[in-house]
């Protein structure tokens, strides 16, 4: 654990959507990358999702040959997708749940509920070396789950947390987070988080000194549109860094 040390990593999703959202040639995510990097990001993350909503095969491979620090590849669990991500290679892979009438990625994946699939997907990953991380909710048994599984990393489902509607529930969500996170860490697991954080929410998630690294995306992005992506990103680095004191 580094007390003082937490690292970002942006998610340019969401870029791609508005390039998505009329089939033109930008936004592209590719430049967006580079520009995140330079303003400070410590990796990129792209969800390749298998409606390809947003996220473009030809985007992670761009990504694969230009990135300056590490991709983060989230995929669901599903053969063509691991296919994918084993060709690609990237330094990470979180592998999440995915339903198509979804909105966005609405709670975390049941590794209790699909173990012996989830396994054979860490081994496979792990067999060429990418580090594989488990998108979960923050709930014991499905830790204990990962660490039967063999992934080394988690990254603790935010989302709940971002959507709560009123302080007291907003405090209980925080609570299970930072329980979640002493708990994973304890059994030696290294301890991510993201989803739905943005410039008002993220100071106490970045506070939990065993978070390694967050994983930020709609927020950077939407706040982009107003500010430039260089600012954006800066902006939510210093935010982070400062609560951490
Ligand atoms: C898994 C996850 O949390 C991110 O990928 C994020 O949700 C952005 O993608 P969507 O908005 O498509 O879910
Ligand atoms: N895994 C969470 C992520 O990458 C970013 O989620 P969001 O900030 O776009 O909600």
């Amino acid at each position: 654990m580094h007390p003082k040390r937490i690292l970002l990593g942006v998610n340019i999703d969401h870029v791609a959507t508005l390039r998505q959202a009329r089939g033109t040639r930008y936004p592209d995510p590719v430049y967006a990358a580079q520009l995140a990097e330079e303003a400070g990001a410590d990796g990129i993350t792209v969800h390749m999702r298998e409606d390809r909503r947003h996220i473009q095969e030809r985007d992670v491979r761009l990504l694969r040959q230009t990135l300056q620090t590490r991709m983060n590849l989230e995929l669901a669990v599903t053969d063509e997708m691991l296919d994918f991500a084993c060709e690609i290679h990237p330094e990470h892979a979180c592998l999440v749940p995915e339903r198509r009438e979804e909105l966005t990625t609405e709670g975390g994946l049941d590794v209790v509920g699909q173990e012996a699939r989830v396994k054979a997907a860490c081994e496979r990953l792990a067999a060429l070396g990418i580090e594989v991380s488990l998108f979960i909710d923050a709930d014991k048994a499905q830790i204990d789950a990962t660490v039967r599984c063999g992934a080394p990393v988690i990254e603790l489902h935010t989302g709940a947390y971002a959507d709560a509607e009123d302080d007291a529930s907003q405090q209980a969500e925080f609570e299970r987070i930072a329980e979640a996170a002493r708990y994973a860490h304890s059994l030696g697991l290294v301890v991510n988080a993201g989803h739905g954080l943005n410039y008002q929410n993220v100071e106490p998630i970045a506070a939990i000194a065993e978070i390694n690294e967050l994983n930020i995306g709609h927020g950077i992005v939407a706040r982009a549109v107003f500010t430039g992506l260089r600012e954006a990103v800066a902006e939510m680095k210093k935010l982070m860094l400062l609560a951490r004191g």
